[in-house]
């Protein structure tokens, strides 16, 4: 098993599922659990501000992702929300859901359930505590980072129709937020940083994917 962090527009879905991809294995996006739970919360007409709110949500939060790098839904009930959980009307409201201690303990169960039930012969797992608290002894623990300008620059590219300034704010603003709650920007004792910034994507899977080898090579 792989384990990747990093903050917002680092790379890490995008570098993962093709690492996973390149290897055979599964990916896992353990962010789309965070937006699908504010999605359901929203959805389901609750102040997210209000803790106890989102957590007498958790009942009804029927979940479900899959894990090919080819290609995968993100599921809540009968409704397909791959689409949905994007949009920066959940951006902004995830990191208040993302901060209450009973929604990450029920959402670390569902993924090491999901990682336990992976059929393939490994699994890439990247989101923000994977390395320090999800699977602390993953034998591969990634901190994948760029510069704030470059992550601007990336999510600004895919997010067509708004404007870089907001999109920058906003992104400040989660991290800043989310760093509160879990410690992404500094690599936990034998976490291996790489350091996207200078690197375009393929360099940044290559570089994903040397550590690895590396790994491997030194465990025999
Ligand atoms: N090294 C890179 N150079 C240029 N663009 C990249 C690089 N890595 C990722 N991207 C692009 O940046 C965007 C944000 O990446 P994403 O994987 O969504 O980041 P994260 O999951 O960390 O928020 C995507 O459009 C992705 O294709
Ligand atoms: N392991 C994780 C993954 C995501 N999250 C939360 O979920 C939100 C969305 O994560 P994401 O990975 O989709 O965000 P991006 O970096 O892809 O924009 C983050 O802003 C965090 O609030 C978390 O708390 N812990």
């Amino acid at each position: 098993m792989v384990a990747i962090d990093g903050p917002a527009g680092s790379g890490k879905s995008s570098v993962s599922k093709e690492v996973a991809r390149r290897l055979g294995w599964g990916f896992l996006d353990t962010g789309a659990a965070y937006r699908a739970l504010a999605w359901h919360a929203a959805a389901s007409g609750v102040d997210t501000e209000d803790a106890a709110s989102v957590v007498s949500c958790l009942d009804s939060f029927d979940y479900a992702i899959g894990t090919d790098p080819a290609g995968y839904a993100v599921r809540v009930g009968s409704v397909d929300v791959t689409e949905a959980i994007r949009e920066p009307g959940i951006s902004a409201i995830v990191s208040a859901v993302a901060r209450i201690p009973e929604v990450r303990t029920h959402l670390i169960e569902v993924f090491r359930a999901i990682m336990a039930a992976e059929e393939r012969a490994g699994i890439v797992v990247e989101g923000r505590d994977i390395t320090t608290v999800v699977a602390p002894d993953a034998p591969v623990r990634i901190l994948l980072t760029a510069s704030e300008e470059a992550r601007v620059a990336r999510r600004s590219a895919e997010l067509v129709g708004h404007s870089v300034s907001t999109t920058g704010e906003q992104l400040r603003r989660r991290d800043l937020a989310d760093s509160k709650v879990v410690d992404f920007m500094n690599a936990a004792e034998g976490v291996t940083t790489v350091d996207s910034t200078e690197l375009d994507f393929d360099q940044t899977v290559e570089a994903v994917i040397a550590v690895i080898r590396d790994s491997q090579a030194h465990a025999g």
